[in-house]
């Protein structure tokens, strides 16, 4: 098969990633859960006019001289109004939060007046309308606030809190299977011998599918056997995995079972190998409702991969309105030579130059084995193929990684 161009890969993983179905979800697991529907108000708020201070409320056409004299007539405190009137030289005290009588229009507050007995005096005259919140002020019953799609911060719950909204329609999240092959990975904490490795890549690659909302489960390391790998991708079929991760065994030596794997078991391939560095030989596939990422076992590589087409995919599967990574401008912080014809993605510190502008620097060491450097790396630097020389200060595209 031909190399293929990134955003082709990205359209052929993408293609048919319908959201997955919709659950009611209390609002105390909602966090970073994606909304299956538009969220409208159940109430206004606030639901009455309210006062924003701890003062007396008065009708403001009575106090434009200082020294007016008002007689207290009750008391309002959050959650507890009062259902009398306010008339011609009357005041009320109230409270933050408390709901402003019927009859007022004007809150003063208490560091304004002074006190002698059931009589308030306002030390300055009092300024129309101050210190009260209308009705509605936040939103009205009926206001859509939270959109179909977006994916709830932690300020959103407060919002769908406010609006009334206990459970909330959301996104079942996406089920992401992680299998590890190779014959030399051991899991840190032992002592390798000759030639072994230890496990790494599935620790970012949970992390990051985590963090993308998906739930993940292991399926361990998969010697380099076609019946051991074929059984893990069976096993993540019986634990119904929306995707299917594999690392490793992906290019093209004796040993890189999962492609045969794959194919064995009936996985239409769509591709495999795509133009760009790191990840050359990447694989995607599909078996039944289970889509299949096969990722290069090399450490940079399989972190790039995931992080350009598997989170793109989660979110599509999660129903997110914001699917793609968002490219930002930078600067150069060094010249480059001009690109081959694979779409280059190189790990980039950031900084800020002296007038304030982004930029990008390349880590010393390229090799997509490096974690230390992945590591110093604080976001990906997109060369196009076939990218002209270029010199430090140019602009460039980035995608940040997540922190
Ligand atoms: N003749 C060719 N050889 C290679 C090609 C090619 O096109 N033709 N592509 C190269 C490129 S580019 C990459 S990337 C690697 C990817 O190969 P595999 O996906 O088959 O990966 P492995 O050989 O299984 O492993 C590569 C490297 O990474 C280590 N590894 C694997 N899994 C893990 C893990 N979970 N944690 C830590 N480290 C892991 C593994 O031990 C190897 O050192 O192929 C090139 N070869
Ligand atoms: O794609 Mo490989 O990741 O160039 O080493």
């Amino acid at each position: 098969m031909a190399l293929m161009p990134v955003a082709d890969a990205l359209a052929a993983i993408l293609a048919g990633a319908e959201p997955l179905p919709e659950e009611l979800i209390a609002l105390d697991e909602a966090h970073h859960r994606v909304l299956a529907r538009d969220l409208a108000a159940r109430r206004t708020q606030p639901p009455q006019a309210m006062s924003a201070m701890d003062g007396y409320a008065i009708r403001g056409g009575d106090a434009t001289a200082p020294g007016t004299r008002l007689r207290v007539i009750g008391e309002v405190a959050a959650g507890r109004p009062i259902d009398r009137a306010l008339s011609e030289g009357e005041a009320i005290r109230i409270f933050t939060g408390g709901v402003v009588p019927a009859g007022a229009d004007t809150v003063v507050i208490q560091e304004d007046c002074s006190r002698d007995g059931d009589v308030v005096i306002l030390n300055e005259p009092a300024k129309f309308g101050r210190h009260i919140r209308p009705a509605g002020i936040d939103f009205n019953e009926g206001d859509v606030l939270l959109r179909q799609g977006a994916r709830l911060s932690d300020r959103d719950l407060a919002l769908a809190a406010s609006m009334n909204h206990p459970l909330l329609p959301l996104r079942r999240r996406p089920r992401v299977a992680l299998l590890a092959t190779g014959d030399e990975l051991l899991m840190p904490g032992a002592t390798p011998g000759p030639g072994q490795i230890l496990y790494s890549n599935g620790y970012a690659l949970h992390a990051l599918a985590r963090d993308e909302g998906a739930e993940t489960f292991d399926l361990g390391i998969a010697a380099d056997t076609l019946d051991a790998t074929t059984a893990a991708i069976r096993r993540a079929r019986a634990e119904q995995a929306d995707i299917l991760v594999t690392t490793g065994g992906a290019s093209a030596g004796d040993h890189d079972m999962v492609m045969r794997s794959l194919q064995a078991e009936g996985v239409e391939m769509a591709f495999w190998k795509i133009a760009m560095r790191p990840g050359k030989p990447m694989m995607h596939g599909r078996l039944g409702a289970m889509r299949v990422i096969g990722l290069p076992g090399n450490p940079v590589s399989s972190y790039v991969c995931a992080y350009l087409f598997m989170v793109p995919l989660i979110r599509a599967l999660s129903g997110r309105s914001d699917v793609a990574h968002c490219r930002e401008l930078a600067v150069l912080g060094q010249d480059l030579p001009a690109n081959d014809s694979r779409e280059d993605y190189l790990r980039a510190a950031l900084s800020f130059d002296d007038s304030g502008r982004l930029v990008a620097t390349p880590v010393q060491r390229q090799d997509s084995s490096l974690l230390g450097y992945l590591s110093k790396a604080q976001a990906l630097l997109i060369r196009p193929a076939l990218a002209p020389a270029a010199k430090a200060g140019s602009p460039c595209s980035i995608l940040k990684l997540p922190l």
